[in-house]
Order: C-alpha cells, then structure tokens, then sequence
C-alpha cells in the first residue's frame, strides 16, 4: 500500500488557508498514484485554542464533507489528521478517517491531552479507541502526545491494529524523543508506524517535520526534512508476519506478570 504523509505548514487560526493548503496537497497525493493519504494534527486551525469558539468545527462537519468528498473524487482513503470538533458540550481533538468511497469509517479523538501546550485548559479528552479497518487491514490512529504511552498502542496492536497512524503537530525542541519514540513504538509492536508532523511554526513553537514512516523491524521506510513535503512510502503487510516469526514477541509475553 503506498501510502503519503502531507506534511504541510498551517496557518495559524485560519481554517480557509488551510483548506485550500489541505486539498492542494491531496491532489498532489492522488496525482502521484497514492492508496492513502495521512493529514497533521489539527490542520484545520493550528494551535489557536483561545479563538476555539470562532474556528472549531461543529461536529467536525465541515471536515467531514470535506475529506469525505476528497477520498471519492481520488479513490484514496484518508486519515484526516485532527480537527478542531465542537461536540457541544466541549471541544475534541479529532481523528477522521474516510475510506476511498467516501464514508467516514471511524472518530478519534485525543486520549492524552499535553499540559504543556495547555491542551487540558481549551479541549477536553477522548474516550474511545483508534482502531479501524480499510482495505481488509486493521489500523489504529493516535495523536501526537500519545505516543508518549507505549500501553495504549499495545493495546490497539493486541486488538490487531498492523499500522499504527500518528498525526502530530511536534516541536523542533523535541526532535530526537519524536523520532525515537515512534522508532520504538514500531519495533516494540513489530507493525509500522506512519507519522505526519506538521511543518512551519506558530506565536508559541517552531514544528519539527520529519514526518515518518517505520517498518515493523524499526527501519525508516521514509523520512522528511524540516519543510512542507508529501513523503510517500510503501506498506507491505507481509513483512509484518515475517518479523513476528523470526522474534515472536507477542507468544512470549507473560501476561501473568503484567
Ligand atoms: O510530547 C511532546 O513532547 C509533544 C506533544 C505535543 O506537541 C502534542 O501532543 O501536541
């Protein structure tokens, strides 16, 4: 499955630019004969939590449409990154992923929520688990901080997830706990890993880039520089098999310890 990683800057609380920026880089996604497309971390507003009430989404409807509408015309599954979603009763840092038919198969929202971009003071936390299927395959999504908790991609693995999805808005300052920590998700998991930073910076950080993509054996499938990018690499189920027999991880826990 070749999959690409958008790797775009955002403009800071401005949902238009970004939908403009966001449907440019699908094109160019579809146009070089990718099967899925992967957005950053809520790529619709950026990190303008204190404008929340103006620019979240409601529902996350307009993303939706938007995302549902881009899959169909491109016969490309999408995972949508993270929106702003207005619930009504709070704002959640939310996951959408629309199949290439353009029905929206699966909701995530943001498990852990990062104190130290104040996440806790303007959103509120999600409740239910990234795993979905395309293509016949299980996949999971988490977002950005999560990957700072190795138990819940466990979790979402032993459910059967064999690409573990990350949208992101990292900052540059923590570069190396980004790359190492997804490197280690892959290998801990033996599945891969697709991350999608974001590129660019905004009042508060300078983001990171290095967007990636991590086999199931820990090898850097594909990386990116600092700068916008569409970084394409491809995903081959089987490898997945080949590396859980030659080291079988997951027949030699034991669970009657942990
Ligand atoms: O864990 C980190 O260092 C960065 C996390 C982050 O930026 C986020 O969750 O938005």
């Amino acid at each position: 499955m070749k999959i690409a990683c958008l790797q775009m800057n955002i403009t800071f609380g401005d949902p238009e630019a970004n939908y403009d920026r966001a449907a440019n880089f699908l094109k160019k996604a579809s146009d070089a004969g990718c099967e899925l497309a992967v957005l950053p971390e809520l790529w619709t507003t950026g990190y303008d939590l204190t404008r929340l009430d103006e620019i979240a989404d409601k529902g996350a409807e307009r993303a939706k449409s938007f995302l549902a509408h881009a899959a169909k015309m491109y016969g490309m599954h999408i995972v949508g990154g993270s929106v702003a979603n207005d619930t009504g009763s709070g704002v959640k840092n939310t996951m959408i992923v629309v199949d290439k038919t353009g029905h929206v198969i699966h909701e995530y929202s943001k498990l852990h929520l990062f104190r130290l971009m104040n996440e806790e003071k303007y959103l509120i936390d999600g409740d239910s688990d990234g795993l979905f299927e395309l293509a016949g395959e299980k996949m999971a999504g988490f977002i950005c901080y999560d990957i700072r908790f190795p138990e819940w991609f466990r979790k979402q693995v032993l459910n059967g997830a064999r690409i573990l999805f990350v949208p992101a808005e990292w900052p540059l300052a923590r570069l190396d706990h980004w790359r190492t920590l997804l490197i280690a998700r892959a290998i801990e998991n033996q599945a891969y890993v697709v991350a999608c930073n974001r590129s660019g910076s905004d009042p508060d950080n300078q983001f990171a880039g290095h967007s990636i993509i991590v086999g199931p054996w820990g090898e850097v499938i594909a990386e990116a520089g600092e700068s916008e990018e569409i970084l394409i690499g491809d995903v081959d189920f089987k490898a997945i098999d080949e590396i859980r027999r030659r080291i079988p991880v997951f027949e030699d826990r034991r669970t009657a310890f942990y």
